[in-house]
């Protein structure tokens, strides 16, 4: 089945990874950016739809949906993949880091899901098994569930994102599946350095830098599910038993 897939913040990592693995394997792709990276050219290449969207504009959020909505009969998926991983002494004041983060983490996929919902529900529709046949997926963070000292609007506003998850399951079913998945040591960032990454690595009962590959597995299988919903799946090497 050929799916349309929406995917936000392809620019690098884990979101420009997600969007090459499903170009290759013959899905249409809809991918959101915010800096213009080779990548990004890349992305276009291989067909890839792209729109520049900053996720702290609504405006910018109200173009790319009716873009969406005019020009693409179908999608099946949306994956809310960009993300800002603000830390609260990051010299904003606690007022603007707190609206930044609930801006890009809640307010941006929740626009975007109450004005795609149609599209993914006719789209499930067309399936000979239509239960479940959409999915929209959070990505959300390990921290969602345990706090964090140094990036606790971070936290809240992805904890705020699982509470959708929880919300919009109820009220898109039965024929959108809505779950979060909940990273913990994906990639580290080019900054890093050795101590850090000594120390983040000790987190986890799997002391791995676990990479892509671990999360295209787990969307792999939630798309193909017709029965998960309104849950969230850990990729964190067991952080919660150390
Ligand atoms: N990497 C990891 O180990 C972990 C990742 N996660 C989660 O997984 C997801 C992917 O992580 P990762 O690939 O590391 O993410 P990155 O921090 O590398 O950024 C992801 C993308 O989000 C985009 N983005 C940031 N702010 C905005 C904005 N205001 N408007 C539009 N796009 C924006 C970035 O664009 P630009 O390049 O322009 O900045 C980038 O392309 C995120 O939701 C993250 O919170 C959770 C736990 C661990
Ligand atoms: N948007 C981002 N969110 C997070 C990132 C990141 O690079 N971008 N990285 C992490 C860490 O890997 C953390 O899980 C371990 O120190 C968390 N979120």
């Amino acid at each position: 089945m050929e799916r349309t897939i929406l995917i936000t913040g392809v620019g690098k990592r884990i979101g420009y990874a997600l969007a090459k693995y499903y170009l290759a394997q013959g899905h249409q792709v809809i991918g959101t950016y915010r800096t213009h990276y080779d990548s990004i050219e890349q992305l276009g290449k291989l067909g890839a739809s792209l729109h520049s969207c900053d996720l702290t504009d609504p405006t910018a959020i109200d173009a790319l949906v009716n873009h969406i909505n005019q020009h693409h009969d179908s999608l099946d998926t949306i994956i809310h993949n960009a993300s800002d991983w603000l830390p609260d002494n990051s010299g904003l004041s606690p007022a603007e880091t707190m609206a930044r983060m609930m801006q890009i983490h809640v307010s941006a996929p929740y626009q975007i899901n109450l004005a795609l919902a149609p599209l993914l529900i006719n789209a499930a529709k067309t399936n000979d098994d239509s239960i479940g046949a959409s999915n929209i997926i959070h990505m959300t963070d390990f921290v969602a569930e345990k706090g964090s000292k140094k990036h606790i609007a971070y936290a809240a506003s992805k904890a705020a994102l699982h509470n959708m998850t929880l919300s919009f399951a109820s009220l898109l079913a039965p024929h959108v599946k809505v779950n979060s998945i909940a990273p913990a040591m994906i990639l580290f960032n080019e900054d890093d350095g050795e101590a850090y990454k000594a120390k983040a690595l000790a987190k986890a009962i799997l002391p791995k830098e676990a990479g892509n590959a671990e999360i295209m597995s787990l969307v792999d299988y939630l798309l193909g599910s017709h029965y998960v919903t309104g849950r969230s799946y850990a990729v964190d090497g067991g952080r919660h038993l150390k």
